[in-house]
């Protein structure tokens, strides 16, 4: 929970701390305030499943300190007609300039660079080459592709499109973007880009999108980059494609099972692995806190939610 969204979640309501109850005792925990509890306060670790929805009789909303919902039943808030919001557009920037820092650490190899001088290896020689960011002038050049033209994703591209690279994108539907190649399936953007950077929403559709065969069509040259969600990726497959090297490398800021990372990933230097750290500036904290709040203040004064998702 963070500090300032504890603060004024206190001075405002009647706080239950959820999250400091070891987990043998959250069911009771549960029960014993379950006609009071009238909002549950999540995030896009946590979330809100059935079994939580279920045991608050008196639930009216959840508001996620997320814009992701993917571990929100919304079904079942639907059913039962509770509210619920997240927190989109304020996180827009810092998840695109951490997508775009993955693309520039990756290729120019920033980590492993850093590790040789602080290893005194310098000392004994030059590092070596890392990989160009802009290959606009490069005979070879191929774009940056991204899975997602939602508003991070349309972020990440324009910040891009500043270092020059051009972009494709795969999303549900064309935008009228005549700049941007769009493809229909996701196979046939990464056979066509270099750098695949997946920013989309999680959903059943998106579930594993990038998959075996969406690897190998990026292919031994690529960089897979997700800041999406880590269910985007089958990791099996991403951890087996990076040790054959079937892919370049990969800038990771989410998994499928956080805080667990896969093993092998962990030994790799073309892999630059983050602890899913998006949206995680002050600033951009301060402003998750404050629409939790507003869409809050608003539920219980009857006014529209500013930041509704149902
Ligand atoms: O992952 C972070 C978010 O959904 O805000």
């Amino acid at each position: 929970m963070y500090s300032y969204l504890e603060q004024e979640l206190q001075s405002r309501f009647n706080l239950f701390k959820l999250w400091q109850q070891p987990p043998s005792k959250i069911p009771e925990f549960l029960k014993s305030n379950q006609r009071t509890i009238k909002a549950v306060v999540s995030n896009a670790r946590v979330g809100a499943d059935a079994q939580l929805i279920d045991s608050l009789p008196n639930l009216e909303i959840v508001a996620s300190f997320s814009v992701g919902f993917d571990k929100i039943d919304l079904k079942r808030c639907e059913e039962k007609g509770i509210r619920v919001t997240n927190t989109p557009d304020v996180l827009t920037d810092d998840v695109a300039d951490l997508g775009i820092a993955l693309i520039l650490a990756v290729l120019r190899k920033i980590c492993p660079c850093d590790g040789f001088v602080r290893s005194g290896k310098w000392k004994d020689g030059d590092f070596g080459l890392s990989t160009k960011v802009c290959l606009i002038f490069v005979k070879i050049s191929k774009p940056v592709g991204i899975v997602g033209l939602g508003r991070i994703g349309s972020a990440i591209a324009k910040r891009a499109q500043a270092f020059g690279c051009s972009i494709s994108y795969h999303s549900r539907t064309q935008k009228p973007l005549k700049h941007y190649k769009y493809y229909d399936n996701i196979v046939d953007l990464a056979k066509n880009c270099s750098i695949l950077v997946v920013a989309c929403s999680l959903t059943d559709e998106t579930r594993h999108i990038v998959n075996r065969e969406v690897i190998d069509a990026l292919g031994p040259r690529g960089i897979l980059i997700n800041v999406g969600r880590g269910a985007h990726v089958d990791e099996p497959e991403l951890v087996s494609a990076l040790l054959e090297g079937r892919l370049a490398g990969a800038g990771l800021d989410v998994y499928e099972d956080e805080p667990e990372v896969p093993d092998p990933l962990l030994r790799l230097d073309n892999v630059l692995l983050l602890p899913h750290v998006g949206s995680d500036t002050v600033e951009t904290c301060n402003s998750m806190a404050d629409l939790v709040l507003a869409n809050l203040e608003a539920h219980f004064n009857s006014r529209p939610l500013p930041t509704p998702v149902i």
